[in-house]
């Protein structure tokens, strides 16, 4: 609803003189209906203000547009706000993207937000595509030459430059993308508004975009520099919520703050829940997050997984499991991203699986559960993604699967990555290429070693804490023992992979990774210019998309309690098995029982269903297959216990992602046969045989084509199989690596932190 405005002269008096809270009170009541302003919000809005640059650092959903929009309503003239694209979101080259840009969600959920409420907003550029779109004439856009598209569009941002040309413009916020600032005819345009006294704030939002060293790093944020010097006087208000100190002070410098007010709130999100469980260690992660999820109804979840292909398996387990869900990356059509957004956003699905891609500027507050299904790239991203989780400040939850070889891969691709940029880069961006190496090693102690959770989130932004500030909201605080007797466990059924040639998955199989697309969408971002298709939000989208968060976007808050209290027992329940089964394990460690056996056999089917792409020329029985594989592993392991069994069954899986037929064939023996045509290379594996007809196969096929699946992992040609080892073997290795463990752990005591032991393996 539209509301008259508070007059100016009240609450902004003179320039430079601090403004009294109560008349801002007043402005935050009327306008947005919060009854006063959250941690630092107060402290910026006043410097800016009375013209002093400010930095402000403030944590994920902490309210930090609210600083630049209450100056906004507080003092004549306009606030100009820089705020980044999302991702690879040009879908055309460099220069016509600065105009068909597809502005990120946030400015466009934030102008409707701001329309809504009566405060004059715009932004500029994406207006132009969604009036083409309403029009009629998007269509006719795209089969426009690039000349006669740029007259039109140019003639389309007239109407708002009008705007800012008369004489008095209403405008109080205008949101524009840096590649905008970047061009000289809108930098000309600012200079002619901030000649005429009306240009009052310039905001940088996710100002952490700036740096190399931040985790978001694009080089569109670069050019922002020289606002400083193109419109002197105006005060410029810095804002992110995850920059490290060496990111803090990149920020202040590069975007030449003077004598900046610099407000840091603590990082802390304490309604967030912190969890890892280990993959390694479980029956069925999937079967374990299914779980996880079902207690929470209907409420609302996102599950990030690392790939396309990993997104579109999860999305299909889950539904089968009966878990409203769907799958959303940039490999999706625009129509059906689109439809599954909405569907999220207006509580129609319960759980979006997504690629990290996903969030950024979805404001949608009831997001009660964010769930990592592989390790994040670092503890930045790992902090603005579950920091999605409970922007209404209720409890919710943050749940990360850990598993090493997740661990392996990342650290193969980034390391690769890195290489990559090395050979194209100059010797001073030398560390810049390693620092993504380093900085998911913090995310790998955030799962591999003990002591609160929380606290290692906080002190990787340099913030200083006891562990008694998370008043057992981590499961390391909350179930201490188990969390150690599951790193143990991890060291130990983990420990002999280190050495049997598990990495050479990853590390043989280099030419596998040519597809970067694959992951494009989390590392290959400060490629901006270069008009990927990984454009995760094109113009209908994020138009639609914008209108969808704006309109549907409904809390249920009344119900939360209730299912946090039925979570909470659930998790109670969870713990309690387990600290049952740990006495069951003492009294008799080796057992692995039937149920067990049988749990393992379906994981190892649905892992041959999913690959069965992969294996199409090869004649077996999926049942008996699955039977075969389990009975090897049972065989060799029967004795050792259930750790080594359920480690090796979880390397099983894993290589049957990745192997060849042939391997296949070879490990099955008697119960598979190669078809005659796949006596070749693994060439034909993608084009399906007649004779591999299976019923079974045939209905995944089925139902992997009606969801618009694209098999897209990636197949590894050179995989080397892990050997089933005989347990003499296996003991063997593991004293082996038991001398080299205590080796390094001896000559890592000295880089230790917090005195806590390391259970890397
Ligand atoms: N003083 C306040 N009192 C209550 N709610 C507030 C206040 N200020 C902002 N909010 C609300 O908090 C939510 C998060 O705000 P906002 O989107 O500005 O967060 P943010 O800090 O920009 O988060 P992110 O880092 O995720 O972008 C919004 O719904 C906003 O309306
Ligand atoms: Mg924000």
């Amino acid at each position: 609803m539209s509301k008259s405005k508070l007059p100016l002269q009240n609450v902004c008096g003179a320039e430079k003189q601090v403004i009294k809270k109560e008349g801002l009170v007043k402005l935050l009541r009327w306008h947005f209906g919060y009854s006063d302003f959250r941690g630092k919000q107060l402290e910026a809005i006043q410097a800016v203000l009375s013209g002093r640059d400010c930095f402000c650092l403030m944590p994920t959903g902490g309210g930090k547009s609210m600083c630049y929009q209450i100056p906004a309503l507080a003092k004549q003239g306009i606030v100009l706000v820089v705020s980044p694209l999302i991702g690879h979101d040009l879908i055309l080259t460099a220069p016509f993207a600065l105009f068909f840009c597809f502005q990120p969600l946030c400015q466009e959920n934030q102008v409707m937000a701001l329309k809504e409420k009566g405060i004059a907003a715009e932004y500029l550029s994406s207006t132009q595509t969604a009036k083409a779109k309403n029009e009629g004439t998007y269509e006719l856009w795209l089969s426009m030459d690039l000349s006669s598209l740029a007259v039109l569009i140019m003639g389309s941002l007239l109407s708002i430059y009008e705007k800012l040309d008369s004489g008095k413009p209403s405008l109080r916020l205008l949101y524009v993308t840096p590649e905008l600032i970047a061009t000289a005819g809108f930098m000309a345009k600012l200079d002619k508004i901030h000649g005429r006294g009306l240009l009052s704030l310039i905001a940088i939002d996710e100002a952490h975009c700036v740096s190399t060293w931040g985790h978001d790093f694009r080089p569109s944020y670069r050019k922002l520099s020289s606002l400083r010097n193109h419109l002197p006087g105006i005060p410029v208000l810095a804002l992110t919520a995850t920059a490290v100190p060496k990111v803090q002070e990149d920020v202040m410098r590069s975007l030449c703050l003077r004598n900046p007010l610099v407000l840091k709130s603590s990082f802390n999100r304490p309604n967030i829940y912190y969890e890892v469980r280990y993959k390694d260690l479980l029956d069925d992660p999937y079967s374990d997050l299914c779980n996880y999820l079902k207690f929470y109804g209907n409420n609302c979840a996102i599950v990030y997984c690392l790939e396309r292909s990993a997104c579109d398996e999860m999305a299909l387990h889950l539904s089968n499991n009966g878990i409203s869900c769907a799958a959303y990356h940039a490999g999706l059509n625009s129509k059906l991203r689109s439809s599954v957004l909405d569907d999220w956003i207006s509580s129609k699905t319960q759980v979006v699986v997504a690629t990290v891609a996903f969030g950024m500027g979805i404001d949608r507050k009831d997001v009660r559960v964010v769930c990592h299904f592989n390790i994040p790239k670092s503890m930045e991203s790992f902090y603005q993604e579950s920091g999605r989780a409970g922007r209404d400040q209720l409890p919710s939850r943050s749940l990360l699967y850990y598993g090493v070889d997740d661990r392996r891969k990342m650290e193969f691709i980034l390391g690769k990555a890195a290489n990559k940029k090395l050979q194209h880069s100059s010797n001073s961006e030398e560390d810049t290429s390693k620092k993504s190496l380093v900085d998911f090693s913090q995310m790998v102690g955030y799962c591999e070693e003990s002591g609160c959770r929380r606290k290692k989130i906080l002190e990787s932004f340099g913030e200083e804490v006891t562990s008694s500030l998370c008043a057992k909201s981590c499961d390391a605080c909350k179930h201490p023992n188990v969390v150690s007797k599951n790193l143990e466990e991890l060291t130990s059924a983990t420990a002999f992979r280190h050495r049997n040639g598990s990495s050479q998955i990853y590390m043989s199989s280099a030419s596998a990774f040519n597809d970067v697309e694959q992951f494009s969408e989390f590392w290959n971002r400060d490629d901006e210019a270069s008009g990927s298709e990984e454009d995760i939000s094109d113009s209908d989208d994020a138009v639609e998309i914008a209108k969808s968060v704006a309109r549907k976007s409904k809390s249920s808050g009344h119900r939360i309690s209730d299912r946090m209290e039925s979570l909470q027992r659930a998790e109670e329940n969870y713990y309690r098995t387990n600290n049952n089964q740990e006495k069951a394990n003492k009294s008799d460690k080796k057992f692995i029982s039937e149920t067990l056996r049988e749990s393992s056999k379906q994981r190892l089917l649905n892992a041959l269903k999913q690959n069965q792409h992969r294996f199409s020329n090869l004649q077996v029985d999926l049942v008996t297959s699955a039977a075969t594989l389990e009975n090897e592993c049972h065989k060799k392991y029967e004795k050792s216990g259930k750790s080594f069994y359920l480690s090796q069954m979880a390397s099983t899986v894993r290589w049957l992602s990745t192997a060849t037929p042939e391997q296949l064939h070879d490990r099955l023996g008697t119960t598979a046969k190669m078809s005659p045509e796949a006596t070749g290379p693994a060439s034909n594996l993608s084009s399906p045989s007649p004779s591999s007809f299976d019923p079974e196969i045939t209905q995944v096929r089925e139902e992997k084509a009606t969801s618009s699946m694209k098999s897209a992992s990636p197949v590894f040609t050179d995989t080397v199989a892990p050997p089933v080892l005989s347990f003499s073997e296996f003991v063997n290795r593991r004293k082996d690596n038991q001398i080299s463990t205590s080796k390094r752990q001896s000559s890592d005591d000295g880089v230790t932190q917090g005195g806590e032991k390391k259970t890397k393996c």
